[in-house]
């Protein structure tokens, strides 16, 4: 089965085309104001209009408030809520039972105990995205162009549907989808020229290298 691809953190509509024509599976909006790539509600709906079906439009949020949810959701049409704050599992399904929406939850990694996060994640979540964990001072959360060991992952039983993410390039990616055996792989700022400034020619060379057989 070939690997899924998910962009982040897309914010033109020259970056949404490049990411759909290449073959991503799943496309990120950042609402999380801080971000160098944050969209408006606004923004994001003009965005996602030409988006086939089968791609789905992911809304990236940090610890959001049932407000901000439902004042994104009626004006932006997404696909699936991505929760990349602190949400507890408990938020994480009453996120779900909110928007009725399927719920993908970023867990950050940097040592070998927050892997036990993915087992109460993954009762709650419909998908996980495990990610490198930010460090204590930065201003993201996530987004940030950091790996974790990925041999942690090796051999790992998961319950959901997951995606690799932190730190991913288009010249590392086939290693780590061989070391972690992912089935699907998020990146942002790995395809970028600047900050939020979204590479066209990147975006292709990850994904066909993501989706290229692994030996
Ligand atoms: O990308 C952001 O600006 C961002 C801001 C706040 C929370 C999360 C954010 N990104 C999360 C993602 O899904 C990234 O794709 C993931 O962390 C990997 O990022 P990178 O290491 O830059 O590929």
């Amino acid at each position: 089965m070939s690997v899924s691809v998910k962009i982040c953190g897309l914010n033109t509509p020259e970056a949404v085309d490049a990411a759909i024509t290449a073959g991503a599976r799943y496309l990120g909006f950042v609402f999380f104001p801080k971000s160098p790539r944050h969209v408006t509600p606004e923004t994001a709906a003009a965005l996602v209009a030409p988006v086939p079906l089968g791609i789905a439009r992911v809304g990236l949020f940090v610890n959001p408030d049932d407000a901000t949810l439902e004042q994104t959701l009626a004006q932006v049409a997404l696909d699936i809520i991505q929760l990349h704050g602190d949400e507890s599992p408990a938020r994480v399904a009453e996120v779900k039972a909110l928007t009725g929406l399927p719920v993908m939850k970023a867990v950050g990694v940097a040592e070998p105990k927050d892997l036990d996060a993915l087992w109460e994640y993954g009762l709650a979540a419909d998908m996980l995205l495990i990610d490198a964990k930010a460090p204590k001072d930065a201003v993201l959360p996530g987004g940030n162009g950091l790996a974790f060991d990925w041999r942690l992952l090796a051999g790992r039983q998961i319950l959901k549907p997951w995606l690799l993410a932190g730190g991913l390039t288009p010249e590392n990616v086939n290693t780590a989808i061989r070391l972690t055996r992912a089935q699907g792989v998020d990146v942002s700022s790995g395809v970028e020229s600047a900050p939020g400034v979204k590479d066209a020619e990147k975006i292709r060379s990850f994904i066909a290298r993501a989706t290229a057989p692994i030996l």
